[in-house]
């Protein structure tokens, strides 16, 4: 039960309200304690003597304590719902927080559908536990303990068969925890898994449907689910032997009682208002052992959530912040890669993977190690480098174009400028500062980011474009939205800025996601910006005007651009075509021409064998698309 001790700690800002919880807990438990007491009295001073004083004094007791039960009772379930929604909101707020610091490589470890149900479901199952079974819990035990009590002070000799009684229950508990704890894990993983297919399918319901693959994924699902129930079923089995067990031992030392304490008041060593008030002493001790076999199935789920919350909570972000990291208020631009090498770390528990039919393709949206870590050297054990050894420096305004194969390091290179991760040997340096010794909120809050995959909230389009920074003015929006050529087509929207976009972008085509995406980038006034192939959606005049115009509005930023095209990167300062991870050539795109193969294949896939015989080596007069064809 470690997980769950170390829940403890969040009922620290609840103290009171669990001393009340624990005061209303206690107090019906005594009223309870106090009835069958009463009830020998009553028995043995009242009835047997015909004294009636005896019969309405005990009567009246019993009336006063089950008034005072039924208050504290009340108490109880109000600070019981305090004290859990608490605590569940404290535990949801703090995953949260804490998933917005975990870095990229974090966030590769963990699926979404599984990050999701620990902070739904998980806390929900600790929620309920804190609510019903805590309570539950220490009031069983209350009785428990308040019944042998009274039992040992009513006849210490028959007390012995209860000692045996708990002693044996004590043992059957303790090994059906042991054995349900890591059951209840696995539950909460299929759940997860579960999960993750609901969310990766509707994420992905287009391809989905554009490749009819419906059956796949209701199959998909169907063995998920199926993999949840007969998880479910292993602990429902587990659990039905709890009952059986504790309801046999509780009922054996009713027997024994009925005939060793039947003998004994025979005998004479005990009264019947005795005899009497033990039997009701250990009904109220044995219910709740029985009640204790119902809550194992709580206490088991709830420690396995704990665990699994608590996974989260520990786990470290990988970004290391700098005691005292250097922030700025601008940047200049200059950036300097001194021999660095990268590599993604392996992942993945692999019990918390999605199940996927046997048959089918990919594993639909699962990547394996094996792919995840086969990386531009063929590698499929996750520790061979992704990017070898780059060195370059970039001048504060230079506009620099990265090309290469698809899978050659090109994201993953422009990924470590914002310490997105990072590096694994070797030195990067932004205005001549070590990225590590960054704050990274500074260093990002500088550089505009297009991701390849544009990445859009629901709300509308001014939130959107604002989203880096809230409070820039309208002029501002429409300005950073000219540049990356919006404008046009937001006005056309019904509501122009105000149009809604929905979630994920659906309501907007590919390039005019693109274009936002752009937008939100140049608002922030970056002193580095990356376009992650952020232009591959949008056709290429509006890239050429796209480009243009961000001369005009970036002209003193530094710009690393992705690029397919070789139509994008013209006019780009320097030119660096990656291979393998490693920068191949490196130049301008006259001097490329020239000098690199790898360039010439490219420029020659793109505009044909002829192309280079024609196409003139000078930039400047190709930079229209019109006039770029050869
Ligand atoms: N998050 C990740 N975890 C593990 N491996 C990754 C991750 N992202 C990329 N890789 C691997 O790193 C290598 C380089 O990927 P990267 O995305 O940098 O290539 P790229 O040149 O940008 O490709 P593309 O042009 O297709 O976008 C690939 O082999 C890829 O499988």
């Amino acid at each position: 039960m470690r997980s769950l001790r170390r829940m403890t700690r969040y009922m620290r800002p609840y103290r009171w309200v669990l001393l009340a919880g624990l005061v209303t807990t206690v107090l019906p438990v005594a009223m309870e304690l106090v009835v069958p007491r009463m009830l020998q009295y009553v028995v043995d001073q009242g009835i047997r003597s015909g004294n009636w004083e005896a019969i309405w004094n005990g009567s009246l007791v019993m009336l006063v304590t089950a008034l005072v039960g039924a208050l504290a009772t009340l108490g109880q379930g109000v600070s019981r719902a305090q004290l859990s929604q608490g605590i569940a909101y404290d535990l949801r707020n703090e995953l949260f927080t804490h998933i917005q610091r975990l870095s990229f490589a974090n966030l590769d470890q963990m699926q979404t559908g599984q990050l999701m149900t620990r902070i739904s479901s998980d806390v929900d199952v600790v929620r309920m536990f804190l609510s019903a079974g805590l309570s539950l819990l220490l009031r069983a035990l209350l009785m428990i303990i308040g019944s042998v009590i009274m039992l040992t002070v009513t006849d210490l000799q028959l007390s012995t068969i209860i000692f045996i009684m708990l002693a044996v229950a004590a043992v059957v508990i303790r090994s059906i925890l042991r054995v349900a704890a890591p059951l209840f894990m696995v539950v909460q993983q299929k759940l997860a898994a579960l999960n993750t297919i609901v969310q990766e399918n509707l994420a992905g319901v287009q391809v989905v449907k554009a490749f009819v693959r419906e059956p796949y994924e209701i199959e998909r699902y169907r063995q998920g689910n199926e993999a949840y129930m007969a998880e479910n079923i292993k602990v429902g089995r587990l659990m039905a032997l709890a009952m059986p067990s504790l309801g046999l031992i509780t009922n054996l030392g009713i027997v024994a009682v009925a005939w060793w304490g039947g003998l004994d008041t025979i005998g004479g060593r005990l009264s019947v208002g005795e005899l009497i008030a033990f039997n009701n002493y250990l009904m109220i001790g044995m219910a709740p052992l029985l009640l204790l076999s119902n809550m194992l199935n709580m206490v088991s789920r709830a420690e396995a959530s704990s665990t699994r919350i608590l996974e989260v909570l520990d786990m470290e972000p990988a970004i290391r912040v700098a005691e005292s990291p250097h922030t700025a208020e601008a940047l200049d631009g200059a950036v300097r890669f001194d021999q660095v090498s990268f590599r993604y770390e392996a992942y993945a528990p692999p019990e918390e993977t999605t199940p996927a039919p046997a048959f089918q393709g990919n594993g639909a949206g699962m990547r394996t190690p094996a792919a995840v870590n086969g990386g531009p050297n063929g590698n499929v054990n996750g520790h061979k480098d992704v990017l070898a050894q780059i060195s370059f420096q970039v001048k504060p305004g230079q506009r620099i174009a990265l090309l290469g194969a698809t899978g050659s390091g090109k994201s993953t290179l422009v990924n470590l400028i914002p310490r997105f991760y990072e590096a694994t040997h070797g030195t990067i340096a932004v205005d001549q500062v070590d990225v590590r010794q960054w704050s990274p909120h500074s260093l990002r809050r500088h550089i505009g980011m297009v991701m390849q995959q544009t990445v859009l909230f629901s709300g509308t389009v001014r939130e959107n474009i604002a989203y880096g920074r809230p409070d820039a003015s309208m002029e501002e929006v429409i300005a950073a939205a000219k540049a990356a050529q919006a404008h046009d087509f937001i006005m056309a929207m019904p509501q122009g800025y105000d149009s809604m976009v929905e979630a994920r972008g659906a309501n907007l085509s590919g390039g005019q996601k693109q274009r936002i995406a752009i937008a939100r980038a140049l608002l922030v006034s970056p002193g580095i910006l990356i376009l992650d192939d952020a232009t591959s959606a949008v056709d290429m005049d509006t890239e050429f005007k796209i480009q243009e115009a961000l001369d005009a509005y970036m002209r003193h930023c530094t710009t690393f651009i992705v690029a397919q095209r070789i139509s994008s990167v013209l006019n780009a300062d320097q030119i660096f075509i990656l291979d393998g991870g490693q920068i191949v050539a490196q130049g301008t795109h006259r001097e490329l021409l020239t000098t690199s193969p790898i360039y010439r294949d490219i420029f020659r896939s793109q505009f044909g064998e002829e192309s280079l015989a024609h196409f003139p080596l000078d930039a400047s007069q190709t930079s229209h698309p019109d006039r770029r064809e050869p």
